[in-house]
């Protein structure tokens, strides 16, 4: 898909509330008509506002600039990027719109994607009222395990474009295989980066080793293709004002399922988030030895935005393994 197709869907297609089965939601590829402010004009035309009533900031981001707009259709949530074209939200649209379309999970609806004509981009997608912070982890649990049961995937492991998890770049190319695809586009792929940035050859070649000798962890698991967020951590995770659990801001991909649990470790969660979420999609053979595999990738990816002081983590996790393995 053209990085700078603007993605399109009509409002008409809002559902009120997530109850199965929901339409198929479609963001076909439109040649872009620049407007002079082309979220007013979708606003006010698709999104059958009739008058913007106000718009103020919404912190908390990091990477963009968000926005609540207020209409007489009720309030919009807008996010711009300044430098980075349609791509990246292009990523989040298909993702949010994935994930919406399983019917489980809440995720905000995605309405509309483009570029700015001053340069960068724009979405616009469902306001949804955070509720104060019930958290419900068991409810979070269940949700998710249903979202991944849910999420199928004919085309193997991958996505249909590529993504970010932070800044850095998620190669999503479809691959049959689960090992294959978790070696080379997500271990392999922060280890060259940590190489090429730091030159840090030490850790690229032990974890190459690993990726050769991993094998063996996974005997016994089922790994299919199932739709993750990819990028489930607290910071992406509220609650509605029903106390109902929603995720935001994803970085979705088709992968193997424990692979979601991967920022665990800035998740906090707890046992009856497990608990409820192993009642959907059972435990499988050999999840604890894994376990630790599957926060590499967010480790690794995490030394390579931040810096060495993640190094430790990501170098004692590739140690342990190789011991383990005695590789
Ligand atoms: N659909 C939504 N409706 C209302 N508020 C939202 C919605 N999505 C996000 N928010 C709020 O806006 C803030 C910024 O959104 P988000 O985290 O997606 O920004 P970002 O800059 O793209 O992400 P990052 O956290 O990676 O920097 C969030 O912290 C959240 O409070």
């Amino acid at each position: 898909m053209a990085a700078a197709a603007a993605g399109l869907l009509s409002l008409s297609t809002a559902i009120p509330s997530l109850s199965p089965p929901l339409p198929r939601l479609r963001f076909p590829v439109a040649s872009m008509t620049m407007s002079e402010d082309p979220i007013r004009e979708w606003i006010l035309s698709e999104g059958k506002a009739t008058a913007i009533t106000g718009t103020r900031s919404v912190g908390g981001g990091c990477i963009n600039r968000a926005y609540r707009y207020d209409t007489d259709a009720g309030p919009f949530f807008v996010k711009t990027n300044r430098s980075i074209g349609p791509s990246m939200f292009e990523g989040e649209v298909l993702g949010l719109s994935a994930m919406y379309e399983t019917g489980t999970m809440r995720v905000p609806q995605p309405f509309k994607y483009g570029a700015l004509p001053s340069g960068g981009s724009f979405i616009i997608m469902e306001f949804i009222e955070f509720g104060a912070s019930r958290v419900n982890q068991a409810a979070l649990g269940r949700k998710l395990a249903e979202m991944h049961k849910a999420g199928k995937s004919t085309k193997g492991f991958g996505f249909d474009v590529e993504n970010t998890i932070g800044s850095t770049p998620q190669i999503n190319k479809w691959t049959s295989d689960w090992i294959e695809f978790y070696g080379v586009h997500r271990l392999g792929y922060q280890l060259k980066l940590a190489r090429q940035q730091f030159g840090d050859s030490l850790i690229y070649e032990k974890g190459q080793r690993l990726i050769k000798n991993m094998a063996p962890l996974f005997n016994g698991a089922v790994l299919e293709p199932c739709l993750l967020h990819g990028d489930l951590w607290s910071g992406n995770i509220s609650y509605d004002t029903n106390g109902e659990p929603l995720i935001l801001d994803p970085a979705c991909y088709y992968g193997h399922n424990e692979a979601e649990f991967g920022m665990s470790w800035c998740a906090g969660f707890v046992g009856s988030f497990y608990d409820a979420y192993f009642e959907v999609m059972p435990k499988q053979t050999g999840w604890e030895e894994r376990r630790d595999l599957y926060t590499l990738y967010h480790y690794l990816n995490h030394y390579n935005l931040f810096g060495s002081g993640y190094r430790p983590s990501a170098m004692g996790i590739i140690d342990d393994y190789l011991r383990m393995l005695g590789a």
